[in-house]
């Protein structure tokens, strides 16, 4: 199936000469939930702007359900719902209205029962005639995600939707994308909580300094990348390791009481069975044992950092 969203060779240069996206290319599918990662100041606001027709890209394409986002601005817009990372709307409108005129921009005809299911999901219905001067952050939050689902869009972007919500909130919002994740809607996220990506994510895509660094299925990259450690708790403490276990990823730890052996998938010296085999063989006996596999925390922290 064709991608929803195409990004073709994508270039942002602001007015201050600064190159904050150096040429990005990504397709995503539909249906799918893409976590994008990156530091402060990667590009990720940038890109999503870009594609949600916010901001006009300097060079490059974005297509959107076969809309280009810059000529059918109006067609790429409706499909898209957006939650930012802050509220600017108006702060003396009631819940309902804000939610509802948010619909109408995107020129949809009102339906009520609509807005009214989206508040009851989001548990605001019992704030609906409240101003939103009157609500607490967490509740601002989730009128944002409300006016993004307003118009029934089937592609959502949400911007670090989880910065400094309480543990509530952020249940209620994971509830929600899996809901909308089952009735086919394809969801996009920043975020900083690589916890969060590994929870929800179907792929990942890394963004460090305006480029791509890749972008993945979320399993295979933690194959693919994920280092793996056997540790052992010797029962006699070791100085030094038989030569015939050079340089095959095992050190000694612990002033000699324990030994790693580190592999990845792509680099296994031996399985792990033979390895312990020759140790027994060789006279190296163990009284407990571990394992430990890299988080895609380790695996984003290797990755920007060798970028840098
Ligand atoms: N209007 C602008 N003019 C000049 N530079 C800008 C402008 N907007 C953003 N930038 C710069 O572009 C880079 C990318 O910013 P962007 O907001 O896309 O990053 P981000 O990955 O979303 O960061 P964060 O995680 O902090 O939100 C940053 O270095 C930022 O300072």
């Amino acid at each position: 199936m064709a991608p929803i969203i195409s990004v073709q060779n994508l270039t942002k240069t602001y007015a201050n000469g600064f190159q904050a996206l150096k040429g990005i290319n990504l397709e995503i599918e539909r249906g799918e939930i893409l976590a994008l990662l990156g530091p402060n100041g990667a590009g990720k606001t940038t890109l999503i702007s870009i594609i949600c027709g916010i901001a006009n890209p300097s060079g490059g394409a974005v297509v959107v359900d076969g809309h280009d986002v810059v000529k059918d601005f109006r067609a790429t817009r409706t499909l898209i719902g957006l939650v930012p990372q802050e509220l600017t709307t108006d702060q003396f409108e009631t819940v309902w209205n804000t939610v509802s005129f948010s619909r109408g921009l995107h020129g949809k005809k009102p339906n009520p029962a609509h807005i009214e299911k989206v508040l009851r999901d989001l548990s605001l219905w019992d704030k609906k005639d409240n101003t939103l001067r009157q609500l607490s952050g967490g509740m601002k939050r989730r009128v944002l995600i409300a006016k993004a689902l307003s118009h029934e869009p089937s592609i959502l972007f949400l911007d670090e939707p989880t910065a400094g919500v309480d543990v509530t909130l952020r249940k209620d919002m994971w509830n929600v994308v899996e809901r909308l994740r089952a009735s086919g809607v394809t969801i996009i996220l920043t975020t900083h909580y690589i916890e969060e990506a590994e929870e929800i994510a179907d792929r990942v895509g890394v963004i460090n300094g305006g480029e791509l660094l890749l972008v993945e299925d979320k399993q295979q990259l933690m194959a693919k990348l994920g280092r793996k450690q056997l540790i052992l708790e010797l029962n006699d403490p070791l100085d030094t390791l038989p030569d015939c276990f050079a340089g095959n990823g095992l050190s000694i730890e612990a002033e000699g009481n324990r030994l790693v052996y580190e592999f990845d998938a792509r680099n296994e010296h031996e399985s792990v069975a033979s390895l312990l085999t020759r140790l027994g063989e060789n006279n190296i006996h163990f009284r407990d044992l571990s394992t430990r596999q890299s988080s895609l925390e380790d695996i984003f922290v290797s990755l920007v950092g060798a970028a840098k």
